[in-house]
């Protein structure tokens, strides 16, 4: 008698989120980058940037800001001008961020083991950041350039009607796995999620913003690469530690 397998009918929600993370890994091997517009509808996307407005006039948001310090004072040209706050799932008042970050967690636990060799087994709380819109961007930079952990970047954008010709803010990515493009233009568009590889694969650029421009970025981590980055810290503190220790003017010394 043949045992009558059970179907394992696929919700329409599940043969979505399988179809998503199909693209969002496959974009990632081959582009080392992934768009994903309407991620979350208008509804939620409405929600998100309630809070990110009500934290922002609440005045919850401190300078991100890291001014170079090799120009003289007079021209400081900000590095970077955006303000940031952080949010963890379950921070009061930020119940539809909360949302974001469940989503991205669900979709980042649903892409593990299909991103090349890496293992994702964490992420940074979620970094709210506003440019103020006062022509500050950030400088050409790398996220994580030196194996902190970190191996994912992922932003949500909440900037509705955004023109880049008149309110600048592009992200500009120059991806080195693509010699073929120089460089890939991303608009900070209203409910549009982007992904990137957060090292020296992915230089990348906010161009100065003349509107005040909202994103959430959460960071995941790689395992192995982040037990590697404690091992140093650990190692790093502990000579530090001992070198404290042989200066200190040892108690047992007589005074002369
Ligand atoms: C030591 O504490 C901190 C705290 C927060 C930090 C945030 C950033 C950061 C990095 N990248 C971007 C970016 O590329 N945004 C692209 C976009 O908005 O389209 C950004 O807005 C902010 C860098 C260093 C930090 C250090
Ligand atoms: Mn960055």
């Amino acid at each position: 008698k043949v045992k009558k397998e059970p179907i394992t009918e696929k919700t329409p929600e599940k043969k979505e989120e399988t179809k998503l993370v199909d693209y969002v890994t496959k974009c990632l091997q081959d582009y080392g980058m992934c768009v994903v517009d309407n991620f979350l509808g208008p509804e939620k996307g409405n929600r998100i940037l309630q809070e990110v407005v009500d934290l922002s006039e609440a005045g919850q948001f401190q300078d991100g800001q890291i001014s170079s310090a090799t120009l003289p004072h007079t021209q400081m040209q900000k590095v970077r001008g955006d303000k940031i706050t952080w949010v963890e799932k379950g921070t009061a008042d930020c119940d539809y961020i909360g949302y974001l970050i469940e989503r991205l967690d669900r979709l980042m636990k649903a892409s593990n083991g299909k991103l090349a060799s890496r293992e994702i087994n964490g992420r940074t709380k979620a970094m709210v950041a506003c440019y103020p819109g006062d022509g500050t961007g950030y400088m050409q930079h790398v996220d994580n350039p030196n194996q902190d952990g970190r191996c994912i970047t992922c932003i949500y954008y909440l900037n509705k009607d955004w023109d880049v010709s008149k309110h600048g803010g592009l992200l500009r990515i120059h991806p080195s796995q693509l010699p073929s493009i120089a460089v890939a233009d991303i608009e900070p568009k209203f409910d549009r999620l982007l992904f990137f590889w957060s090292d020296r694969r992915n230089p990348h650029e906010v161009q100065p913003a003349f509107r005040r421009r909202f994103a959430i970025t959460v960071w995941y981590f790689d395992a192995e690469e982040r037990r590697q980055a404690r091992k140093r810290h650990e190692i790093i503190g502990a000579i530090a530690k001992a070198k404290k220790q042989a200066m200190a003017p040892s108690s047992s010394a007589t005074r002369p």
